[in-house]
C-alpha cells in the first residue's frame, strides 16, 4: 500500500454528558471513496460521535484527523465550515426561502450555475432549479439535500438517518441511486443509522456501536457471519438460542457436539443460530436423514405453529430431547400442521458459540 492517510481518522474520542459516558474511546478510520456505517440502537452514541466529526460538538478526549492533518483534538480545534465535511439529515434541512437552486448553490463560491445544473441533472431534477423546497415530494427534497450536500465536493460526507424520513417503499431504490452517485464522487461517507438492512445495503464498512463503543468492526459479510457475541447476532436478524454445559472442551446438544475450546468445564455455553440456517426434513417412519459432517445430527421436534410471512414462512419447532422451541425459516410457502413430526439439523459452520450471558 502506499502511505497515504486516510481520508477521515477519529481516535479514542470521549464524550461525558453530566457525568454519564456517552461516546466511550471511539476509533475509527475512513479512506476516501468508501462508505462506512455507523450502526447501533438508539441512544448508543452515533449522532454525538458524528456531531464532533462535523465540529458542532467537542469531545472530551481524543483526536480527529483528515488527509492526516489535525482538524481537532482537545485544545486545538478547526471550526465546522473549514473542515471541507458535508452533513446531510434526516429531515434534509433545506432553507425554505430559497429555491433548489439556490440551496445547493448555497455553499459554492463564485459562478456555481455549472455544477448546480450538474447535480441537478446527475440526480434526475433537471428544470427543478426554480422550484421551492415545499413545491417537492419527500424523495425529490432528499435527492436535492443530496445534491446540496455534495456541491462543493466536500472530502467526508456526514450522514444521520438520510433515508428514514421517506416512503419505506421508495426507500431502497433511494439508497441504492445514493450509494451510486456517492461513489461517482469519490468523497468518505459516514452514515449513521440504526437499521441493519440499510447498514448491509450501503455499507463497505459496518461500525457497530452499542452503549458508547465500537463493538465490532468489518465488512457486512463478516460482520453478519463472524458475529463477536450473541447482541452482535442478534442485532441482525431473529435467533435461536440453546443452551449446553462444557466438559472437555465439548458441549453437547440435540445437533451433535461443538467444539468450546479453552472453556472451563462446567460453563453454559450459548449455540446461537439464525433461523434460516435450520434444514427441515420430513420424517420416513421414525427414520430421519443421515448425519453429513457440515449439517452434524439431525434432531427430532414436532412442529408448534407455522405461519406465512410473504417472502418466507416461520416455522417454530419444539425439540423432543430438551423440549427447547426453535425458529426455522423457509423461503417458500411451508406450512406443516402443529403437531407434525420433523427432523431438524443446523448448518454448523453457521452457528456461533459463545459463553452465557446468564
Ligand atoms: N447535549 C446533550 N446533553 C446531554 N445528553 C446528551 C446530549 N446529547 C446527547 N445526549 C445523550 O447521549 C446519548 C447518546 O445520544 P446520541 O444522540 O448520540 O445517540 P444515537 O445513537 O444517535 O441515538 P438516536 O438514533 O436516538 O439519535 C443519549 O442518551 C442522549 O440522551
Amino acid at each position: 500500500m502506499t502511505g497515504t492517510p486516510p481520508r477521515l481518522e477519529v481516535r479514542n474520542l470521549v464524550r461525558r454528558f453530566d457525568g454519564r459516558t456517552v461516546v466511550d474511546d471511539v476509533s475509527l478510520t475512513i479512506e476516501a471513496g468508501q462508505v462506512t456505517c455507523l450502526l447501533g440502537p438508539s441512544g448508543c452514541g452515533k449522532s454525538t460521535t458524528l456531531r464532533m466529526i462535523a465540529g458542532v460538538d467537542m469531545q472530551d478526549q481524543g483526536t480527529i484527523h483528515v488527509d492526516g492533518k489535525l482538524i481537532c483534538d482537545t485544545v486545538f480545534r478547526i471550526p465546522p465550515e473549514r473542515r471541507s465535511i458535508g452533513l446531510m439529515f434526516q429531515d434534509f434541512a433545506l432553507f425554505p426561502h430559497l429555491s433548489v437552486a439556490e440551496n445547493i448553490a448555497f455553499g459554492l463560491k463564485g459562478a456555481a450555475t455549472a455544477r448546480v445544473d450538474a447535480l441537478l441533472e446527475r440526480v434526475s431534477l433537471s428544470g427543478f432549479g426554480p422550484k421551492y423546497p415545499h413545491e417537492l415530494s419527500g424523495g425529490e427534497q432528499q435527492r436535492v439535500a443530496l445534491a446540496r450536500a455534495l456541491a462543493p465536493s466536500p472530502r467526508i460526507l456526514l450522514m444521520d438517518e438520510p433515508f428514514s424520513g421517506l416512503d419505506e417503499r421508495l426507500r431502497d431504490g433511494i439508497r441504492d441511486d445514493t450509494l451510486a452517485l456517492l461513489k461517482e464522487e469519490g468523497t468518505a461517507v459516514l452514515l449513521v443509522t440504526h437499521e441493519p438492512h440499510e447498514a448491509m445495503r450501503m455499507a463497505d464498512e459496518i461500525a457497530l456501536m452499542r452503549r458508547g463503543k465500537i463493538v465490532q468492526q468489518g465488512a457486512p459479510y463478516n460482520i453478519y457471519n463472524a458475529p463477536v457475541d450473541r447482541e452482535a447476532a442478534a442485532f441482525f436478524s431473529d435467533i435461536n438460542i440453546l443452551r449446553a454445559k462444557v466438559q472437555g472442551a465439548l458441549t453437547r446438544t440435540p445437533f451433535g457436539e461443538f467444539l468450546a475450546p479453552g472453556v472451563p468445564d462446567g460453563t453454559e455455553v450459548e449455540i446461537v443460530i439464525r433461523p434460516q440456517h435450520l434444514k427441515i426434513d420430513f420424517d420416513r417412519a421414525g427414520r430421519g436423514p443421515n448425519p453429513t459432517p457440515m449439517d452434524g445430527t439431525a434432531a427430532r421436534a414436532t412442529v408448534e405453529r407455522a405461519r406465512f410471512m410473504g417472502r418466507e414462512s416461520l416455522v417454530e419447532f419444539r425439540m423432543e430431547e430438551g423440549g427447547e422451541m426453535l425458529k426455522a425459516t423457509v423461503p417458500a410457502v411451508f406450512l406443516p400442521k402443529p403437531g407434525t413430526v420433523m427432523w431438524l439439523m443446523i448448518r454448523r459452520d453457521r452457528c456461533f458459540v459463545f459463553p452465557s450471558n446468564g
